[in-house]
């Protein structure tokens, strides 16, 4: 192997695509970003153009290598993560897309999970999948477009189509039309996907009306995923590393160890605890989902969603015009010695985790003459805590207790939030000096690969904490807050 050598790690995200240069002991030396269009077609439905998705990876790609070439280091190998669940179906002779990806936010085949549900079909699912009948998941989304592109159906059944999640996407342009393939974590989230048996599952293709000559080839998440393309970037790299944004942040966490826990606040919030080899079947609606695959191994984990975290500051700034940039909202909600009874409900496209609500809608409660802008930014950063709280109420219904958090993602700059979080949990909130967690695990998992690392080990001794919060609230100031914010929740719900 040559010496020092970078691993480059691509992390396509919901509203941005990433390009990181890691030095071995984790640190980042070159970040390329570029932001792509949101498509809003009708209400409830979010997609994006593919060729966006693609152009932006090509740039920042790019870019990175152009970054490795200046520091005349060599690149040891291409980590890919990716947004998950968002289906991509495209022709598999020209390569083109047959319609836009259908994002994970989408809700349009809503109908269809409840006409599922409703005949009964939900818990043969569970047991299968680890998830439940929720438009979140990829199937509905391949059947939308199979049953609205003109001749998709016929094309799909005569073999000259092909499914993927973004990274089988890239992963077929990268390699030139070569490789499709996917990894099990990404596999896992597509509701086709037996977990137990690790294989495509022919009653749920049956189930969902899709044929399996769509379906990429599943492997583990550090595996031979092909070289790219000599034409596309002037040089043939490989591609050793796979996994889906959230596994890839728990394995960029270290969280190696049964009882592990990793929350992640971008735009969303999603939690993961690694239940080690143990597939514990949910009471609580929790997702069952596999951390990583290596050496053909599963490694399983419990993981509770939220659909939005730092999109409601977002929507502070962007909608609201309460803040000019998300980072004011540290001092703000500083300011104030408590909530005022001002409780947000971000439930802008329904309910999450453990509620799955499609139905529900967002609320600000408690409002009185004297609340202002302070108040409502509070709340809306001590909504993320609440969530994130409920998750760990359900994980623990599970039998599944953490007795600390690593946090990472965009939204653990704000140290007041990360401080609330461990009041509200009662629980130590570790945040590491590297937060970009997501795609350093991409890029371990490309490491282990190429050679570069050889163990967990090697892995674990890169951690390093920055910061430890540890809670600071009474008991009964805790209880007081969680009842204000339940009763906040049951005022939204479609069907308390
Ligand atoms: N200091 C801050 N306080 C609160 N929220 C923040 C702060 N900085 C960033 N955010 C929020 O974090 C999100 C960006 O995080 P990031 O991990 O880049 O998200 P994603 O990968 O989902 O696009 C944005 O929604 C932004 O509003
Ligand atoms: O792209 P992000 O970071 O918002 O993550 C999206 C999740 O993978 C959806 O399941």
């Amino acid at each position: 192997m040559a010496t020092n050598p970078f691993i480059l790690s691509i992390d396509q995200g919901t509203t941005s695509t990433r390009a990181m240069l890691f030095e071995k002991e984790s640190r980042c030396a070159f970040v390329a970003r570029r932001e792509f269009p949101q498509l809003y077609p009708e209400p409830g439905w979010v997609e994006h153009d593919p060729e966006a998705i693609w152009t932006t990876t090509l740039a920042v790609l790019r870019d990175a290598l152009a970054a490795a070439r200046e520091r005349q280091r060599p690149i040891a190998g291409i980590g890919i993560t990716n947004q998950r669940e968002t289906t991509v179906v495209w022709d598999r002779h020209s390569g083109k897309p047959i319609y836009n990806a259908i994002v994970w936010q989408d809700r349009r085949t809503a109908r269809h999970c409840e006409t599922l549900k409703q005949a009964g079909h939900e818990p043969g699912v569970m047991e299968k999948t680890g998830l439940l009948l929720d438009p979140y998941f990829s199937a509905t989304k391949i059947a939308w477009i199979l049953d609205h592109v003109p001749d998709a159906r016929r094309r799909a059944e005569a073999g000259d189509l092909a499914f993927g999640t973004v990274d089988s996407f890239l992963l077929w342009r990268l390699t030139d039309g070569k490789v499709h393939a996917t990894d099990a974590t990404n596999a896992a989230r597509t509701l086709l996907y037996n977990i137990h048996q690790s294989a495509w599952d022919r009653d749920l293709l049956a189930l969902f009306d899709l044929p399996a000559a769509l379906l990429p080839e599943v492997k583990d998440c550090a595996a031979d995923f092909g070289r790219t393309s000599r034409e596309l970037l002037g040089r043939s790299l490989n591609i050793g590393g796979m996994a889906g944004d959230q596994q890839a942040a728990a394995f960029g966490q270290t969280c190696f160890q049964p009882g592990m826990t990793k929350a992640t606040y971008g735009t969303g919030c999603f939690v993961l605890t690694n239940t080690g080899s143990e597939v514990v079947a949910s009471r609580s609606r929790l997702l069952t989902t596999i951390g990583y695959r290596l050496d053909g191994q599963n490694s399983y984990a419990l993981e509770g969603s939220i659909f939005i975290a730092g999109a409601a500051v977002q929507w502070l700034r962007d909608e609201l015009g309460l803040i000019s940039t998300a980072a004011e909202t540290e001092d703000l909600a500083n300011s104030l010695d408590h909530n005022q009874g001002v409780y947000l409900v971000p439930a802008f496209t329904g309910l999450g985790a453990p509620h799955w609500d499609a139905d529900a809608r967002g609320a600000l409660l408690g409002l009185t003459r004297g609340t202002g802008i302070r108040e409502i930014v509070r709340a809306t950063l001590e909504s993320v805590c609440y969530q994130t709280h409920d998750l760990f109420r359900a994980m623990a219904d599970d039998g599944v207790t953490a007795t600390r958090l690593r946090v990472d993602g965009g939204m653990v700059s704000n140290g007041w939030l990360c401080q609330f979080l461990a009041d509200i949990l009662d629980l130590p909130v570790q945040r590491p000096v590297q937060t970009e967690t997501t795609a350093l695990g991409a890029a371990y998992l490309a490491g282990l690969q190429c050679g570069l690392y050889h163990s967990f080990q090697d892995l674990e001794q890169n951690w390093q904490l920055e910061s430890e919060f540890s809670s600071t609230l009474a008991g009964d100031a805790r209880t007081t807050l969680l009842a204000g914010w339940h009763e906040a929740i049951q005022r939204v719900r479609s069907a308390p």
